[in-house]
């Protein structure tokens, strides 16, 4: 059997073209989509991915915007800021870029950005009306996931969905969206006895796990969907994922690679969702 690889990066490359034309019109009514993030020290990992959100925003036409602020930043620096933020009406997405320096609580700031402006899906009130369907902004690393997989006409409803990882921005959200699309969802982490049990009884494996090739073919059941969000940065400098990619190649029956899989949907998603912002913002004012 040949599996059939999902290439995210060709499929965000369409999704964008698509998005610049939305973003054309909405400019031509005098609506300028635009998105800050906001990063915080100089960790090289969190520059290369804001720089990938950046250039993905000018290529469809969003105004973007980067606030550095040095590590030193305190807390409630940072929460002035995000109220500035919340409060400019030429804001209408924010993104505070994790992770964040220790001295800074995570939830605090998550839960200081205006549901409305969350275009990562990570405030709580926006996380609420996820899990009970309701429209918001979905978190982008498991709408992008759900965007493959629709793409690629690959069947979720009834399926057993295998997520490893629990963590809030990917394993714990990405299983919630496929059990709203009907699927039988399973979570494993670092304490599940017998892993290999699930694992190998899954149609659809999510590898959310952030260890390197960590996903062997002894985990699979024969013609898997295998999803690898992982990002691993090996000793030559190159990005892997989470799952054995050539070792399972053959049993699969679709499969993301590492680089050009998840990751340019995440970013693709992030648009998305500031263009829904932006929208959602012009929809009041009316
Ligand atoms: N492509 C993209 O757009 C994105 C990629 N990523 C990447 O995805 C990966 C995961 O990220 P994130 O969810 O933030 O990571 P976290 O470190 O927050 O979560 C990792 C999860 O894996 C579980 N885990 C760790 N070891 C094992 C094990 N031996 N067996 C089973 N489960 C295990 C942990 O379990 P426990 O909860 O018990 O500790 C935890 O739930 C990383 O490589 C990250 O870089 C992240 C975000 C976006
Ligand atoms: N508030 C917040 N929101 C996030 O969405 C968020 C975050 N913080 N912190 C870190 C993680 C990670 N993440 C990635 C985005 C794109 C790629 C991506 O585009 N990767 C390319 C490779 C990029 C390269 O070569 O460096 C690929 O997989 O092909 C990867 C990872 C978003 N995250």
């Amino acid at each position: 059997m040949s599996a059939t690889i999902i290439n995210g990066k060709e499929l965000a490359h369409k999704l964008k073209a698509e998005m610049s034309k939305e973003v054309a019109q909405m400019k031509a009514n005098g609506i300028v989509p635009h998105l800050t993030v906001i990063l915080i020290g100089d960790n090289p990992a969190s520059k290369s991915y804001v720089n990938g959100k950046r250039k993905a925003s000018t290529e469809t036409g969003i105004s973007s915007e980067v606030i550095e602020l040095p590590v030193s930043t305190t807390e409630s620096e940072l929460l002035k800021q995000i109220d500035q933020l919340n409060n400019d009406e030429a804001v209408h997405g924010i993104l505070v870029q994790l992770p964040l320096p220790d001295h800074i609580d995570e939830q605090h700031i998550i839960e200081a950005i205006s549901p409305e402006k969350d275009v990562d899906g990570f405030h709580p009130v926006n996380i609420g009306r996820m899990m009970t369907g309701q429209d918001t902004f979905l978190p982008c690393t498991p709408f992008g996931i759900l965007t493959m997989l629709k793409s690629f006409d690959v069947e979720i409803e009834g399926k057993h969905a295998v997520i490893v990882g629990r963590s809030n921005i990917v394993g714990k959200p990405v299983g919630q969206l496929l059990l709203n699309e009907n699927a039988t969802v399973t979570y494993c982490h670092s304490r599940t006895e017998s892993l290999l049990d699930y694992t190998r009884s899954a149609d659809i494996l999510i590898a959310a796990i952030g260890k390197p090739h960590f996903i062997k073919a002894e985990h699979l059941k024969k013609g898997a969907v295998v999803i690898d969000v992982g990002i691993n940065r090996q000793e030559d400098g190159k990005l892997t994922g989470d799952v054995d990619f050539d070792g399972v190649l053959d049993k699969v029956s679709y499969i993301t690679p590492v680089p050009r899989g998840v990751g340019p949907m995440t970013i693709t998603m992030l648009l998305k969702n500031t263009i829904k912002a932006a929208k959602g913002l012009a929809e009041s004012e009316r």
